[in-house]
């Protein structure tokens, strides 16, 4: 726990993933594209860093929790990115979910300086994140997994470690695939209910006791109800993995209507300006009402 940990993006996740590991001890030094953001965190304990590459100085390893493909890319490719100063010894650790190609060229990248890389993106939202109860997805560079470790058994219940790079954001795309199918079917199944003369409230009663029963209805459901879409996972965030997902599917030739007419849904809601709501505002297509 000695050694300092940089943390680059401090949005929904990053912010709270890092209050998380200050709250269990670690030292941060950390860095946000919009730098105000790190105020909060400095009133946790932690330094700051003017720029990635300044992180990764100071920093044994560093994790990094952007929001997409080319944000993930350019924090470290970018002027005064993280390969500025990688090198032996040091790790970068990249948490944000994208796809497998983007977690490659930044571990060519890294590894062709010397340094260690791992990906690990995480099942698991807001509260989760806050309560270090995320399932992370490790992939890459066993030796940088097990220094990792420490931090990990802080920010997650449960760590796989998934072999070479490109595992963990597959794995993730298909976790998340799953989820924002389901997301639509929930959807169009609460407003069934209720256009057609059911308690919607019933029907969350029924389903928490059936076979199908599972954290996301439970979660999502009353406030859905309610139409309150604060985000935890912003839409906008599990387009883009039905995007990437679709995307692997057609790489190994997957037909995958379910997971296609789920991203139209999501692509719908994007336009209606519902993308830095939750994801379960999808619902919001279904209902075609006003917010
Ligand atoms: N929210 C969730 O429930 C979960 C999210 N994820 C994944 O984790 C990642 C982060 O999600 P989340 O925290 O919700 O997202 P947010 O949108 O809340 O935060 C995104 C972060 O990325 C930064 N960023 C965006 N574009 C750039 C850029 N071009 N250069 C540098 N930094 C940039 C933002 O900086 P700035 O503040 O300046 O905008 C911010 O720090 C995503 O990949 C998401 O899919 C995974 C599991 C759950
Ligand atoms: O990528 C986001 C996942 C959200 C969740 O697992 O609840």
């Amino acid at each position: 726990m000695g050694e300092e940990i940089g943390f680059l993006g401090l949005g929904i996740m990053g912010k709270a993933m890092a209050v998380n590991l200050l709250r269990h001890g670690f030292k941060l030094t950390v860095w946000n594209r919009t730098l105000s953001k790190c105020d909060e965190l400095v009133e946790h304990g932690a330094s700051v860093g003017e720029t990635p590459a300044a992180v990764v100085k100071k920093c044994k390893y560093t994790i990094g929790m952007l929001s997409d493909p080319a944000a993930a890319l350019s924090v470290v490719f970018d002027k005064d990115g993280v390969l500025e100063h990688i090198c032996t010894g040091k790790g970068y650790i990249d948490m944000s979910t994208v796809d497998a190609d983007t977690s490659s060229k930044i571990s060519e990248a890294i590894t062709s300086k010397g340094g260690h890389f791992l990906e690990a993106p995480v099942s698991g939202s807001k509260k989760p994140a806050e309560d270090g109860q995320l399932v992370i997805l490790a992939a890459g560079e066993k030796a940088l997994y097990e220094e990792a470790l420490p931090a990990f058994n802080v920010m997650g219940k449960k760590s796989f470690f998934l072999g070479h790079v490109g595992n963990g954001a597959r794995m993730k795309l298909v976790v998340n695939m799953i989820m924002g199918s389901m997301m639509n079917a929930f959807s169009e199944g609460l407003e069934l209910a209720d256009r057609s003369g059911l308690n919607p409230q019933t029907l969350l009663d029924v389903l928490d006791l059936a076979a199908i029963a599972n954290p996301m209805f439970k979660m999502k459901g009353p406030p859905m109800l309610q139409n309150n879409y604060t985000p935890a996972f912003p839409l906008k965030h599990q387009q883009k993995d039905m995007r990437l997902a679709l995307a692997l599917g057609d790489e190994n030739a997957i037909s995958m209507p379910v997971a296609a007419a789920a991203n139209e849904a999501f692509k719908k809601a994007r336009n209606l300006g519902l993308g830095d709501l939750d994801f379960s505002a999808v619902h919001q297509t279904v209902k075609g009402g006003e917010l």
